[in-house]
C-alpha cells in the first residue's frame, strides 16, 4: 500500500551499494573530535559563514577559531546538532570539525531545494524504480553516509551521541501499527548503529514508541508541543525498555524533540489578538518557560527507584532536544531559543541561523535549571490569560503534521512527474 511500508527490495548488506564507507569514516577521524588540532584533509564546503570562517585554514592546516559549539559541549554537557542535511554529506566536516555533534534531516527539504540527487535518481528510474522507492533510496544514501561521518563520535561515547535522525513517512503519523512497521523497515535497511528512526509523538504514535523501543531501536521523537505530551513520551520510553526484555540496555538510546520556536510564534499570535498590556508583555516568552518546565520533568522521571532499575541494565536517559531554533520573529535576539536552553545531557538541533548566531555571539552558560520559577510564573499567568497549553499542542501538532505530510505529498508528485519525463526520454 502506498503510503505505508515503503517498496523498498531488500536490505542493502553493510559493504555493498555505493556507499563509500571507508573514505567517509576515513575523513570523519581527520575531523575527530577530540583532536585539539583538526586537520582539514578534505575541502567539505561550508555552507553557514561562520563555520567558513572558522574553518579557515592557517599555514599549517589548523582551524583558526575555536568555537563555542566545542566549549557547549565540554564546559555544559549539550551536544550541538545540525538541523540540515543535505548532499554532499560532506559538507558535514566542517561543522564536525567545529563541534556538531549529530544531526537532524529533513529529507523532503533536502531533495526538493538541490539538484545533487539528479544523478542518483536518474539512475535510479532508469533502473525500473518507481518514485516511491526512488526516494527512500535517496535518502537511506544521506543517512548512511552521514552515520559514517558520526561514528566516530559514537564510539567514543559509547552510543550517547554522534546520531543521525530519518523520519518515517509522515504519511503514517496516525497509524501505530503502520509507524511500527516503517520503523523497523528504515531501520534495517539503514543498517547503522547510530541511526535515530524519528517518530512523532502524535497520541496515535505514542504507542508505536514503546514498541519500537522494546524491539531495541533507538528513536528521535519528533512534533512535541506540549509538556503533557512530553510526559506521555517518557513514559513510552521507559514501558519499552522494561518491554524490551534485553538485558543490556545501553544501545537502544533515545531523543525527545520539544519544538520551541513554533511555541511562539502561536502564542503571541493570541496574545496579540487578547491585546492588553498584561497580554502583550509575556510575547517571546512562552516557549522558553514551557522548555524550561519541560527540563523539570525530565529530572523528576529520569531519577527514582523506576528508573535506577533500568540504569542497572545499562539504560540511558532520553535525552530533551530542542528543535525549531531559529527565531522567527525578527524583533527577538537571534539565540532566543538556544542560550536560555543550556544544560547537561540536552541537544539543541540548530540550522545555519541559529548556530551562526550562537557562535557569534552566544553564551555559553547552564541556563536550563536557572529562572525556573520565573517560567512557571510565566506559564500559569499564560494560563490565566486564557491560554490553554494543551490546545496549543494539539493546534502545533496539527499544522505540524499537516505540513510534513503535505511538503512530502508534493515531493513525491514532483518525483513522479520527474521519472515520468525520465522514461518518455529514454523510451523506458
Ligand atoms: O528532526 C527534527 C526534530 O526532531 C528537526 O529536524 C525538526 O524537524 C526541525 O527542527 C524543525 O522542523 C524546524 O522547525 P522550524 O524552524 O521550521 O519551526
Amino acid at each position: 500500500m502506498a503510503g505505508t511500508v515503503p517498496k523498498l527490495a531488500a536490505p542493502r548488506p553493510a559493504a555493498a551499494g555505493p556507499l563509500p564507507s571507508q573514505p567517509l569514516r576515513a575523513a570523519a577521524l581527520a575531523f575527530a573530535p577530540s583532536a585539539r588540532r583538526f586537520r582539514v584533509s578534505l575541502a567539505g564546503r561550508a555552507r553557514s559563514p561562520v563555520i567558513a570562517m572558522a574553518s579557515a585554514k592557517e599555514g599549517n592546516g589548523a582551524v583558526t577559531k575555536r568555537t563555542t559549539l566545542h566549549d557547549l559541549y565540554e564546559q555544559q554537557g549539550q551536544s550541538p546538532w545540525y538541523d540540515n542535511l543535505c548532499r554532499p554529506v560532506t559538507d558535514l566536516l566542517p561543522y564536525i570539525a567545529n563541534g556538531v555533534r549529530g544531526v537532524t534531516s529533513n529529507p523532503t527539504k533536502a531533495i526538493s531545494s538541490s539538484n545533487a540527487y539528479d544523478g542518483q535518481f536518474k539512475e535510479l528510474i532508469s533502473a525500473g524504480k518507481d518514485a516511491e522507492s526512488a526516494y527512500w533510496e535517496l535518502v537511506i544514501k544521506d543517512i548512511q553516509d552521514a552515520c559514517k561521518l558520526f561514528e566516530p563520535i559514537y564510539d567514543e561515547t559509547d552510543g550517547a551521541d554522534g546520531y543521525v535522525s530519518v523520519e518515517v513517512s509522515p504519511r503514517l503519523a496516525n497509524d501505530t501499527q503502520g509507524t511500527v512497521e516503517a520503523a523497523k523497515w528504515l531501520h534495517k535497511v539503514v543498517n547503522r548503529p547510530n541511526v535515530y528512526i524519528k517518530i512523532p509523538a502524535t497520541a496515535e504514535c505514542v504507542p508505536s514508541i514503546k514498541e519500537v523501543i522494546a524491539n531495541g531501536i533507538s528513536v528521535n521523537v519528533t512534533l512535541i508541543f506540549s509538556v503533557a505530551r512530553y510526559e506521555a513520551v517518557i513514559d513510552a520510553y521507559l514501558d519499552g525498555l522494561e518491554a524490551s526484555g534485553l538485558s543490556d540496555l545501553s544501545r537502544v538510546t533515545s531523543v525527545a524533540s520539544f519544538f520551541v520556536s513554533r511555541v511562539d510564534s502561536l502564542i503571541d499570535k493570541m496574545l496579540e489578538k487578547i491585546g492588553t498590556p498584561e497580554a502583550l508583555a509575556p510575547r517571546g516568552k512562552a516557549a522558553v518557560a514551557q522548555a524550561k518546565i519541560a527540563n523539570q520533568l525530565y529530572l523528576k522521571k529520569f531519577s527514582g527507584p523506576r528508573w535506577e532499575a533500568l540504569v542497572k541494565k545499562g539504560a540511558k536517559k532520553q535525552r530533551l532536544l530542542w528543535a525549531s531554533t531559529s527565531v522567527k520573529n525578527p524583533a527577538y535576539l537571534d539565540t532566543l531559543y538556544v542560550d536560555p536552553l543550556i544544560g547537561p545531557d540536552t541537544v539543541s538541533t540548530m540550522p545555519d541561523q541559529a548556530l551562526d548566531a550562537f557562535i557569534d555571539h552566544g553564551t555559553v552558560a547552564r541556563t536550563i535549571d536557572a529562572n525556573v520559577s520565573e517560567a512557571e510564573g510565566i506559564y500559569s499567568a499564560l494560563e490565566k490569560l486564557g491560554i490553554d497549553w494543551e490546545e496549543v499542542g494539539k493546534q502545533l501538532e496539527h499544522e505540524g503534521v499537516s505540513s510534513f505530510k503535505g511538503s512530502f505529498d508534493s515531493l513525491l508528485t514532483s518525483l513522479e512527474e520527474k521519472g515520468n519525463a525520465l522514461k518518455t526520454a529514454a523510451n523506458l
